[in-house]
């Protein structure tokens, strides 16, 4: 297996939150330890962790995978999010310290869209209140008069994979739906039945406003007193994607106020909620966080995020993979990455031996790629960043690489590779280079995937493509200087004869020679 394709040592996988038993049934198939031990307090947690040697960890909403229990769990590679939401989890802990996390998107979203709609219609007919009281042995028909759904409008405010369910089934109601999503446009809402509006325009429309967002720095308390003021009058607001989102102590004051008609509300901004006198408000219906709490969705979020554990320990790709832009989903990009990092490499190691003038602090690489694989810009990167940082002694993985190389001074462009205007009709390159665009004099290297092999170096092609593997070293000279390196092996050499690549059988510094690189 290639140091760049997708391969993580999975031996065991904590398991640390209420997960569908499929998850420990498939990775147990798989020859991976699962171990379930679900409630464990912070301390525990990290304890387990470091004691037990985990590779994996597998969460679903509780456990909160934070910057410590990441710093401390050296052991750990990829924690897995049996569901959606990440919020739990510190991305850029994770991506700092090589940690993949990965979700299972879809898995529940049906569910969760469902949810939505309950609490939409039983908030509407008040049926938690009706509940309680026939449970207290009334029979009351007059408390409890409802709003009728038919005709209103409902704000979907995050149009992704749970927004779009929940508009489809509540214009089934006979709603008008509006929306707004940055990521989507209103050519696109149209198609699924949203009228897009900027939010400014749409808290005004709204006889009911639901949340399908996640909870990031942008979208923190994005319900406020503000948003609330300027909704109608009596306005019902459903949460079922994540507490942050709303301000409850202006959420209650709204609904103290009556500007909010009510509130269906499944998740708080600390879990279980410390506040009561939101959750016992006579005009808000709550649950302790259920949307994705059906048969089917933990099922399939169970098996999904197992499945995608089992391809990682095969150096298989992913699907949900969410801090891992730079892991190849295939053979054919694991083997672009393998040159991509071996090219950066080497170009890092020529800078270091002097080849290329000094020029500032920071390294700046450039990666120029053909036409075809402009779509591979972020994997492509994050390989020759991590190449890069092996030249300076740095051994990690792809994810968070990129960072990480910008944190020691290393930035890596891409570009897209012409074919040269003057060459007309020339072919379009088919071989990836990188070069040093801020040095002078001019030092680049370039190859192709198979193999990975090198076939230019200085801008000159080379008499034949040298298999970037074991040691190489290279060497410039004049050409009558040349000979005495001919008794190395796999001899390269420019088209012009001044520079001599050769790979050697092992470790060796090669008298008179400019760089000499060690791949592994
Ligand atoms: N209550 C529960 O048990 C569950 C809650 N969730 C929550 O629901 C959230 C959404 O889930 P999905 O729809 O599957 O995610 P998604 O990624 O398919 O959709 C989220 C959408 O929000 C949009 N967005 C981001 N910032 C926005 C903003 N400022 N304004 C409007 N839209 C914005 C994104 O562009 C994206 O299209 C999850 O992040 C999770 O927090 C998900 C599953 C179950
Ligand atoms: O998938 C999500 O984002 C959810 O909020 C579901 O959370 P849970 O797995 O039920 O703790």
């Amino acid at each position: 297996m290639s140091e760049s394709a997708v391969q993580f040592p999975l031996r065991r996988v904590l398991l640390s939150d209420d997960v569908d038993p499929r998850c420990v049934a498939i990775l147990a198939d798989a020859g991976i330890d699962a171990q379930l031990k679900v409630g464990l307090a912070p301390d525990a947690l990290i304890a387990e962790l470091t004691s037990g040697g985990y590779e994996g960890l597998v969460v679903r909403s509780a456990t909160k995978v934070n910057r410590q229990v990441l710093e401390a769990a050296t052991a750990l590679r990829v924690v897995g999010r049996a569901g959606t939401g990440v919020d739990n989890i510190d991305l850029n802990a994770a991506s700092e310290r090589g940690v993949l996390v990965l979700n299972a998107p879809g898995g529940n979203t049906v569910s969760a869209a469902e949810h939505a709609c309950t609490l939409l219609l039983g908030l509407t007919r008040r049926v938690h209140l009706a509940d309680a009281s026939m449970r207290a042995g009334r029979w009351d028909r007059k408390k409890f008069l409802g709003t009728e759904l038919h005709g209103k409008t409902l704000a979907v405010v995050g149009l992704g994979r749970i927004g779009r369910e929940v508009a489809n089934r509540m214009r089934a109601f006979g709603m008008r739906t509006i929306g707004y999503d940055p990521m989507v446009t209103p050519e696109q809402a149209k198609e699924f039945g949203v009228e897009w509006m900027e939010l400014d325009k749409l808290w005004p429309e709204a006889d009911a406003v639901t949340l399908h967002v996640p909870l990031l720095p942008h979208t923190e308390n994005l319900v406020n007193a503000r948003v609330l003021a300027s909704c109608r009058r009596g306005v019902f607001i459903i949460n079922a994607a994540r507490g942050g989102l709303v301000q409850e102590a202006d959420l209650l004051a709204a609904l103290e106020s009556g500007q909010c008609g009510g509130a269906g509300l499944d998740v708080f901004a600390v879990e279980p909620p410390q506040d009561a006198r939101l959750l016992q408000h006579e005009r808000v219906l709550t649950t302790p966080h259920l949307g994705a709490s059906t048969i089917e969705a933990q099922s399939r979020v169970a098996v999904e995020i197992a499945e995608q554990f089992v391809r990682l320990a095969r150096g298989e790709g992913v699907h949900g993979a969410v801090n891992g832009e730079g892991l190849a989903a295939n053979p054919e990009t694991a083997a672009w990455q393998l040159l991509a990092r071996r090219l950066a490499q080497l170009a890092a190691a020529g800078v270091a031996a002097g080849l290329a003038g000094p020029n500032g602090d920071r390294l700046r690489l450039r990666l120029r790629a053909p036409a075809a694989l402009a779509r591979l810009a972020r994997p492509l990167q994050a390989a020759a960043a991590a190449g890069a940082l092996a030249t300076r002694g740095e051994s990690r993985g792809l994810v968070g690489a990129v960072a990480a190389a910008n944190k020691q001074g290393i930035d890596v462009d891409f570009e897209v590779a012409e074919a040269e205007v003057v060459k007309k009709g020339a072919a379009a390159p088919t071989t990836l280079e990188i070069d040093c665009p801020d040095r002078r004099p001019g030092w680049s290297v370039g190859g192709v995937g198979s193999g990975p092999a090198l076939t230019r170096c200085c801008g000159r092609e080379l008499s034949q493509p040298l298999v970037l593997d074991g040691t190489v070293a290279l060497l410039q000279a004049g050409a009558a200087q040349l000979p005495p390196v001919q008794r190395l092996l796999a001899a390269a050499r420019s088209a012009d004869g001044s520079c001599v690549v050769c790979r050697l059988d092992g470790p060796a510094a090669v008298e008179g020679s400019q760089l000499c690189v060690t791949f592994s």
